[in-house]
Order: C-alpha cells, then sequence, then structure tokens
C-alpha cells in the first residue's frame, strides 16, 4: 500500500469581518450577551450596562485560511480581528507555506515558541489557535475525513447540551440538560447587587423546576469575598456551578474559593487560560472541578488534545467554551467531556440559531438539546466559509 502524499500547503491568508459571530464578534443592540452583565470593568459605571462599552468587540472576527497546492482550502473561524491577520500573515504564516499539513505538531511548535516573547496568552494565543483549526480542516479535507474521525472516533453516539442565555427557561423546553446565565450585577453594585442575583436565580428556579441544571457565568468579574457570599447564598437555589468568578491570573483566589463554596457546587473556569501550562497551573492548584478551554483561544486542537491528556489524570472534566463545531468535533471523541456547551446568539435568547452566523454555513446546532456524532460526519468541521460576507485582507506577505 504506498504512503499517501497529501499536497503540501501553498498559502495561508488572515481576514476580518465585522457583524455577527459568536462571543466576542460582534452582536447588534438589545442583544442579552451584552445587556448589563457583570465584568471587571463593571467597578466603572460608565462601563457597566454594555460590555462594548468598554470594548469587548474591538477585535472581532479573525478567519483563518490555509491553501493547499492542490487548491483544497481549510479555514477556521475565531477572534483576533486585524492584530490577529497581522500576527498570522507576518509571522505564522512562514511555519506552514511549503510544509505538509501533517506536520502539526512540528508547525504548532514553531508557532508557539517563536512568538513565546511577545506572546503565550490572549491574542497571539487566539491566532495559532485559528491557524491550527484551519489547518486540522484542511487535513479533513484532503484525507476526506470528519476531524473527530482523526482525534480517534466517536466514545458516544450523541452529544448533549447545556445552553449559555438569560433565558434558562426556554432553554428546558427546546430539550437542552441545563442553563447558564450570566451574572448581571457586581462588587460594585453592593449588597443590594447581590440580592438582585440572588432574586434571580431564585426565580429561575421557581420556573424550571428542581431537578434542571442552573449555572451562573461571572466572566471574571467577582473577588473571592463577594463570590463566596454569593455561593452560600445560591446554594439553597441549586447553583450547580459558580463560573469563572475572578481573574483567570488568580490561581491563588481559585484554590481558596474552591474550599470556600458548599458542598457539591462545583468551581469552573478556563476559557480565557492558554495552553497545556496555563491549565497544568489550574489543575495542579486545584483551582477548579471542571476547566472549560475554548478551542480557539486556549491554542487548537493540537493543543486542546494536551490539555485534555492532562484533565484527564488529574481527574477533571474538559467541557469547551462554547466555539460550536471547534469543540463539538473534540468532545465527542473524549470520554472526560461528557457534554458540551452551546451558546445561544439568538438575541432573546429565544431559539436556537448556529452560533457563528453568518460567518459558517452548514453549521449544524442541536436538536432537543442534542446532536447525533453523524451530524459531523463532513471532511474537516464540516463547515464551509459563507462566501457573501464582506472579507477583509488587512495584510499580505
Ligand atoms: C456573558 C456571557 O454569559 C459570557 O460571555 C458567556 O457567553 C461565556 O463566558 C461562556 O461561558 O459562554
Ligand atoms: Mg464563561
Amino acid at each position: 500500500m504506498p504512503i499517501a502524499q497529501l499536497p503540501k500547503i501553498k498559502h495561508v491568508r488572515a481576514f476580518t469581518v465585522r457583524g455577527g459571530g459568536a462571543d466576542y464578534h460582534d452582536q447588534g443592540e438589545g442583544h442579552w450577551i451584552d445587556n448589563h452583565i457583570a465584568t471587571p470593568m463593571s467597578r466603572y459605571p460608565e462601563y457597566r450596562q454594555s460590555r462594548q462599552s468598554f470594548g469587548i468587540n474591538v477585535l472581532g472576527t479573525l478567519v483563518v485560511e490555509i491553501e493547499a497546492e492542490d487548491g483544497t482550502i481549510g479555514f477556521a473561524v475565531t477572534t483576533g480581528g486585524e492584530p490577529g491577520c497581522y500576527i498570522v500573515e507576518k509571522h505564522l504564516a512562514r511555519f506552514l507555506e511549503g510544509r505538509a499539513p501533517t506536520d502539526y505538531e512540528k508547525i504548532w511548535d514553531q508557532m508557539y515558541f517563536s512568538t513565546q516573547y511577545y506572546g503565550r496568552k490572549g491574542l497571539v494565543i487566539n491566532a495559532i489557535s485559528g491557524v491550527d483549526l484551519a489547518l486540522w480542516d484542511l487535513l479533513g479535507k484532503l484525507r476526506g475525513e470528519p476531524v473527530y474521525h482523526m482525534l480517534g472516533g466517536a466514545v458516544r453516539d450523541e452529544l448533549q447540551f447545556y445552553a449559555t442565555g438569560a433565558r434558562p427557561d426556554v432553554a428546558r423546553e427546546l430539550g437542552f440538560i441545563g442553563g447558564k446565565m450570566p451574572l448581571h450585577h457586581g462588587p460594585a453594585e453592593g449588597l443590594e447587587g447581590l440580592h438582585k442575583n440572588i432574586a434571580e436565580l431564585a426565580d429561575m428556579r421557581a420556573k424550571v423546576g428542581d431537578d434542571f441544571w442552573l449555572m451562573w457565568d461571572c466572566w471574571m468579574a467577582l473577588d473571592v469575598d463577594y463570590a463566596t457570599r454569593l455561593a452560600i447564598a445560591a446554594h439553597e437555589h441549586g447553583l450547580k456551578w459558580i463560573e469563572e468568578a475572578i481573574s483567570p491570573d488568580d490561581y491563588w483566589g481559585y484554590a481558596q474559593l474552591k474550599k470556600n463554596v458548599p458542598t457539591g457546587m462545583l468551581v469552573t473556569t478556563g476559557e480565557h487560560e492558554a495552553t497545556r501550562w496555563g491549565f497544568r497551573m489550574l489543575m495542579e492548584m486545584d483551582c477548579c472541578d471542571i476547566i472549560q478551554p475554548d478551542v480557539g483561544w486556549c491554542g487548537g486542537v493540537t493543543e486542546l488534545l494536551k490539555i485534555s491528556a492532562l484533565a484527564d489524570a488529574n481527574g477533571k472534566l474538559v467541557v469547551p467554551h462554547g466555539s460550536s463545531v471547534y469543540s463539538y468535533h473534540f468532545v465527542i471523541t473524549r470520554h472526560n467531556s461528557p457534554f458540551a456547551e452551546f451558546l445561544m446568539m439568538h438575541p432573546g435568547p429565544t431559539e436556537v440559531v448556529p452560533m457563528f452566523s453568518p460567518q459558517l454555513l452548514g453549521e449544524p446546532v442541536p436538536e432537543n438539546g442534542r446532536l447525533r456524532a453523524s451530524a459531523l460526519d463532513q471532511p474537516g468541521f464540516g463547515v464551509e466559509l459563507n462566501r457573501e460576507i464582506a472579507m477583509h485582507r488587512p495584510y499580505t506577505h
């Protein structure tokens, strides 16, 4: 049997897209995801009502395309905007062009260590993640295989999802296994704000009944004392987990919070953490029960494989931050990823709509809170780029 010779990588291109997208891309007025959500900036009243007011959408979408010599194109969507384009075009592309698409380990190693002096987390790792995801998409398209086949195949027949959004009561009706709400009030709003938070949780618990998971996403907004008091007060309303309560850099605070929360309540974090080294710190300092890397921000699939193995050895669950097909193809292959996040990007949110709309075509969405593995049976990540959208290539090389 001759060894398959895949075409080499010919060109890497990076684009920005304005409008739509998922968590940090551009969302319109009145969207639940930008309505008085507690953040570290909430201590400044002028930045309390809207995350866009302090620039959460300042970067916007980063689209990476990798074209092979035979014209096949792999692509991926993440967050990074024009600065991300610059890093891809002016720095990372040199480690891919002319290489075999199967060399994703060496390519990742060179992208990471060549940018270590100015990267390590955040934007640079977003850019590396975008390149890595596009490379896995290309590999799947060249081989005619879905990414999850290349990661070892499905360990279960279907994915089950919890929904993130302001309406867990609607999520329950739609068949999701739980609902994660944004926290609306932070420490700067004092005891009154904490009582409002608890009242919202109590109201939602009354709507969804006792058995439906309810969680809070605190988006780095709190301190250990406030998070502890909130968790204790939320316990009677069955809060399943308190997510990203404090700064991602405060590993010591997470270790203390995990000791402080009532028995049975989980502490989760990780969507703003990056690489195996960052997640090793979360695990070795026993910061949380579930890690939540975003595969478009933590280093891509190549790095998430390492992070997940580390988590497995440490007995931790890995439930990636909502990133659509980019996490579904991973979650379905890992026994320590028993469920996935579905980020409700409908403004209400009262409907299930594709997360990365309008960027992706063919993006699968959960039905009755579930998605069969067979729904992922398309080459690569199984989606195509919507070439009707205005894409801008700010840099070339
Ligand atoms: C405010 C939102 O709930 C968060 O941005 C949430 O979408 C994100 O942190 C997540 O875990 O999905
Ligand atoms: Mg979160």
